[in-house]
C-alpha cells in the first residue's frame, strides 16, 4: 500500500526551466511541487482532479502573460479559489495593481530569498485553509450539523444541471417530522432539539452512496437529494430511511399515530429533459409530502412533476 501524501501542492508556472528549478529547490522538501511551462498546461492541471493549493505564476510568458492566465483562473468556478502569487524579476517592470486586479494575492521577486518566499507561501496556504473552514461553517446547520438550506439550494442547482447533461434521473425526498409541535409541547424545546439532532444523524448515517446528499431545509424538515436515482429506487431508499428512524424508536408520548417519532416523505424523480426548474422539483415534492400528511402521516407518497 502506498502512503498518502498530505502535503500541500504547489504549481509553478514559468516558461524558463531554470526558474522552475530554482523554485522547486526551495519547496521540494516540504510540498508536492509540479510545474508547467505553458499556460494551457497550467489551466489543465488547475482544473484537474488533483488541483494545486497555490500557484506561483511568472508574469512574462510568450503565449499568454501571467495577468491573462491569472484572470482566466479567477473566471473559472473550479479554479477561482486557488491563490495565485506572481513571480517577477526585480529588473522587470511589474504593474502590481494590474496583478492584484487580475486576482493575485501577492507577488515575490527574483532573485529569491528562500525564507521569505517560503513564509509568503505558507501564509497564503494558511489563509486559504481558514477561509475554507469559515466557508464550510456557512453551509452547516448549527443545530444538527448536516448541510443547511443555503448549501441545499446550491447543490440542487448543480445536480440539476448535471442531470440534464448526463440525461440521468435526479430524485428528491422531502422529509417532515410528524406532530413535532406536540413533541415540543409535551417534552420541551430542548428535547425537540435533541430529537432533531438524532433524526439528522440517523438519516445521514443511512445514506451510503457518494453523491447522496442531506440538508436541514427548515425547522423540522429535511431534504434528501439522490443523483442518478429513479423514482422506484428513490422510494426504496425513502422506505429504508423510514425504517432506520423507526429503529431509533424515539419516544413521542403525545403522537396520535404512534408511540415513537415518525416521518412523512414526499418523493419525486425528475426526467432531466423535462422543461422545469429546480424550484419546480421542490414544489412537486412538497405536494407529495402534503399528500403523505393528509393520507395519515408516517408514510411515503410519490409525486409527479
Ligand atoms: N425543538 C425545536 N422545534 C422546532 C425547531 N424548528 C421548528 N420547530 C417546531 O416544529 C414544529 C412544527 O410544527 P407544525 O408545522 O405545526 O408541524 P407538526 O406539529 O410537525 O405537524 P405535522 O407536520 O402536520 O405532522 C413547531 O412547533 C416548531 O416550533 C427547532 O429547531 N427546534
Amino acid at each position: 500500500m502506498t502512503e498518502r501524501d498530505d502535503r500541500h501542492k504547489i504549481l509553478i508556472v514559468d516558461d524558463t526551466k531554470e526558474n522552475i528549478d530554482l523554485l522547486m529547490e526551495v519547496f521540494r522538501e516540504d510540498y508536492r511541487v509540479s510545474a508547467a511551462t505553458k499556460p494551457e498546461r497550467a489551466l489543465k492541471l488547475a482544473r484537474g482532479d488533483n488541483p494545486p493549493d497555490i500557484i506561483l505564476l511568472d508574469i512574462l510568458m510568450p503565449e499568454m502573460d501571467g495577468y491573462e492566465l491569472c484572470a482566466a483562473l479567477k473566471r473559472d468556478e473550479a479554479t477561482k479559489s486557488i491563490p495565485v502569487v506572481f513571480v517577477t524579476a526585480v529588473s522587470e517592470v511589474m504593474d502590481a495593481a494590474k496583478g492584484f486586479s487580475a486576482g493575485a494575492v501577492d507577488y515575490i521577486t527574483k532573485p529569491f530569498h528562500p525564507p521569505v518566499v517560503k513564509a509568503r507561501v505558507r501564509l497564503h496556504l494558511d489563509l486559504k485553509s481558514k477561509y475554507e473552514l469559515l466557508e464550510s461553517y456557512a453551509f452547516i446547520d448549527a443545530l444538527t450539523e448536516v448541510n443547511n438550506r443555503r448549501r441545499f439550494d446550491l447543490v440542487l442547482e448543480s445536480e440539476w444541471n448535471r442531470a440534464r447533461r448526463s440525461g440521468r434521473p435526479l430524485s428528491l425526498v422531502y422529509v417532515d417530522v410528524d406532530h413535532f409541535k406536540e413533541y415540543n409541547d409535551t417534552l420541551g424545546h430542548g428535547a425537540g432539539d435533541d430529537c432533531l439532532r438524532r433524526l439528522a444523524s440517523g438519516l445521514s448515517g443511512a445514506l451510503h452512496r457518494s453523491g447522496d446528499f442531506i440538508a436541514r431545509y427548515g425547522g423540522e424538515e429535511f431534504m434528501v437529494l439522490l443523483p442518478y436515482t429513479s423514482q422506484e429506487q428513490a422510494r426504496e431508499i425513502a422506505s429504508y430511511l423510514l425504517s432506520v428512524i423507526d429503529g431509533l424508536a424515539i419516544p413521542h408520548p403525545s403522537s396520535p399515530i404512534a408511540q415513537h417519532v415518525t416521518l412523512s416523505m414526499g418523493v419525486v424523480s425528475v426526467d432531466p429533459d423535462a422543461n422545469i426548474q429546480p424550484a419546480g422539483i421542490i414544489e412537486a415534492a412538497d405536494r407529495a409530502l402534503y399528500a403523505a400528511k393528509h393520507g395519515g402521516r408516517n408514510r411515503i407518497v410519490g409525486g409527479d412533476i
